[in-house]
């Protein structure tokens, strides 16, 4: 699904689902089907750690998460891998720090959404410059579904880059469930992006409703 502005990003940022094999031990097609009706409005793959598909596996897997994204009109963004998410048009790509510069992978995937993991403010103004559409901030809680992740930062983060001017739509990531999305939104965050929360819940449509629900009436 095509995203033309910054406002229906925003709108689409709300309840951001990452997911890769290895996030959960039921099908990712049958958990992410119950995650979109549960209400998530935007679906990251995320196909990384030891184990994690590659190759044809991995492309496989792709497309059939992307078909059950356009069927749902739900924005299907890849994480890192450009290449694949230009062989099979997604619709964006989130890269971290340590990926290729965000100039370069602009150049390569022209105006598809691109996001970028950003952790302060300085992060924050070379991602803007170089053209990110969206930020990643985080990691805001203690996570489990990231062995490399940054320290800590609590939502204090997001309230810093509202406060340094930063309008740029920002979904808070890491740790975040029903009880703390709601701080995550009321601190500036357009939306928050959970893996954990919804890929390891018995009922990923209950787990999504209830995320929506805490960023709704907070
Ligand atoms: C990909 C990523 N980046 C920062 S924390 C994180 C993992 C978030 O997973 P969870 O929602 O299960 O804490
Ligand atoms: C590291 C990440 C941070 N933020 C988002 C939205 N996705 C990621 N993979």
């Amino acid at each position: 699904m095509k995203i033309t502005n910054h406002d229906r990003l925003r709108n689409a940022l709300a309840l951001y689902f990452i997911m890769g094999s290895l996030n959960t031990k039921r099908r990712p097609s049958e958990v992410l089907t119950e995650a979109i009706r549960g209400g998530v409005t935007c679906f990251q793959f995320r196909e990384k750690g030891r184990g994690s598909l590659v190759g044809e596996e991995k492309y496989t897997l792709a497309e059939e998460l992307q078909f059950i994204c356009q069927k749902a009109e739900v924005p299907f963004i890849v994480n890192d891998d450009i290449d694949l998410a230009l062989a099979i048009n997604a619709d964006g790509v989130h890269i971290g720090q340590e990926d290729e510069p965000v100039n370069l992978v602009r150049e390569k995937i022209g105006s598809k959404i691109l996001g970028v993991s950003v952790h302060n403010s300085t992060e924050a103004n070379s991602g803007l410059r170089m053209g990110a559409d969206y930020f990643g901030v985080g990691p805001i809680y203690p996570t489990q579904s990231k062995d490399d992740a940054n320290q800590v930062q609590g939502v204090k983060i997001i309230q810093e880059l509202r406060s340094k001017g930063f309008t740029i739509p920002i979904v808070g990531i890491g740790g975040i469930t029903a009880n703390n999305g709601g701080d995550v939104i009321k601190a500036g965050a357009d939306g928050i992006s959970v893996i954990s929360a919804i890929s390891l819940d018995a009922n990923p449509e209950a787990a999504a409703a209830n995320l929506k629900v805490s960023i709704t009436n907070y």
